[in-house]
């Protein structure tokens, strides 16, 4: 393996130790984007073959440029990255996806993600810090120009504007809370932080824990309706804890370990964020063989790690929450949360909470699908379209059934 090279030492143009054909392309990417962009899209292969015969000797690049659709990122505005990148990943353990502004590579193996996270503690998320679009993804220097002129930039802005305006007003409205008894988060941060940062600590918080939590529930309640043995079994243990009381806490869901089973299951097979946030290499690495060079961005996919057959053996496609009784499950066996040192922050919060409304809503109250269907024919497909959380296809439709009441 190469001797390791320090992010500093490339970005200060060091890069005769480092220039195997990967390398070059992504600066001639900076320099020529549009004909590199027609080269890389039509004969990727080719430049494989082209590389200097001296550096592939010393690096391993299996790192193959795929023909369309596998690997263009300029692809995936109606699509949404799993399901883009789904049917490659079934064929490749790596795959490098192109022509975006820096190489990017989606490993999809749990050893592969789990030994980036073990070994390379400065491998790191450095990413453009301003909001970009398709274009500028494509053409570095230029794509701004595309989308100042399509309308992209201002659109963008004014999202940005009346989401800023939101926090703003949560904020403000905290000025005077002295009197109120129950303190939320802002409530907390307000003596501690400027507002600057607590502005950034909500959009953080409300980007990471809104549309996740929501999804995750939807889809919690789609598999239990869709399978009525799982749903009853599960309602007879919540049943069994509640007794008289109406609503339940986190001190009844503690004793519930078919219900964190169920909730366990649902993100294996349904975590809304089957990608993880992209990371970027800044030291020279091996994974599964391979050599992925400073400058690389990787993409980790979550949802193949959690359906390795090597780790869940048989019918990993089935919902099936026993098979995590008596298991102790790895942190890298599966990943909804991401994992190293930029996992989500909300994990606790996240699975209490998803806990403690499911244990409520099926507490008192029976679940059935709509306009006489059976449980059993309700849609679970994943909507393809859109964004890096994966929603449900179709909007969830149900019918609360008071528990003992007649049908
Ligand atoms: C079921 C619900 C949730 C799921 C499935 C989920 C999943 C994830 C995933 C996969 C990541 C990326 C981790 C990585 O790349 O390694 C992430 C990041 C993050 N999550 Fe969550 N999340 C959930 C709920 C929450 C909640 C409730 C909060 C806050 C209260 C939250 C706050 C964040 C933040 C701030 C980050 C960015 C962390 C960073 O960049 O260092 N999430 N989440």
């Amino acid at each position: 393996m190469m001797a390791v090279e320090t992010d500093a030492e490339v970005e200060n143009g060091n890069k005769d130790k480092v220039t195997p054909w990967f390398f070059e392309e992504m600066i001639k990417v900076e320099l020529v984007e549009e004909i590199v962009f027609v080269v890389l899209a039509v004969g990727g292969e080719a430049n494989v073959e082209e590389g200097d015969e001296e550096e592939k000797k010393k690096t391993e690049m299996p790192l193959k440029p795929k023909g369309d659709p596998n690997g263009h990122l300029h692809s995936f505005k109606s699509c949404n990255y799993y399901h883009f990148l789904h049917p490659a990943m079934e064929e490749e353990v790596i795959i490098w996806l192109q022509p975006p502004s820096r190489p990017t590579i989606a490993p999809d193996h749990r050893e592969l993600a789990s030994n980036q996270w073990k070994t390379t503690p400065s491998y790191h998320h450095k990413h453009v810090p301003k909001i970009r679009g398709s274009f500028s993804e494509i053409f570095p220097s230029y794509g701004w120009i595309l989308e100042d002129l399509s309308g992209w930039t201002r659109r963008l802005d004014k999202h940005i504007a009346s989401y800023d305006a939101l926090i703003e007003m949560m904020i403000d409205e905290h000025i005077d809370h002295s009197n109120v008894d129950e303190k939320d988060l802002i409530d907390v941060c307000k003596s501690s932080l400027t507002r600057k940062e607590m502005k950034a600590l909500m959009t953080n918080v409300f980007n990471g824990a809104v549309e996740t939590s929501y999804l995750a529930l939807v889809w919690v309640m789609a598999m239990l309706v869709k399978n009525p043995r799982v749903m009853h079994k599960l309602q007879a243990e919540i049943r069994s804890h509640s007794g008289k009381k109406s609503t339940l806490d986190e001190t009844d869901t503690a004793k519930m370990t078919y219900l964190k089973n169920v909730i366990k299951e649902t993100l294996r097979l349904h975590g809304p964020a089957p990608f993880l946030i992209s990371r970027h290499c800044v030291e020279h690495i091996q994974i599964g063989g391979y050599d992925i060079l400073p400058g690389t961005n990787v993409l980790i996919c979550s949802r193949e790690i959690a359906k390795d057959p090597m780790v869940w053996t048989e019918n990993v496609n089935e919902f099936y929450p026993e098979r995590f009784e008596n298991r102790v499950v790895d942190q890298f066996d599966m990943t909804p949360f991401g994992g190293g040192r930029r996992s989500c922050p909300g994990f606790n919060l996240a699975t209490s909470i998803l806990e403690v409304v499911v244990a409520n809503l099926f507490n008192n109250i029976d679940w059935k699908a709509p306009n006489g269907m059976r449980n059993e024919d309700l849609d679970v497909e994943e909507n393809e379209e859109g964004s890096l959380l994966v929603a449900k296809k179709t909007p969830l439709y149900l019918v609360p059934v008071k528990h003992n009441s007649q049908a």
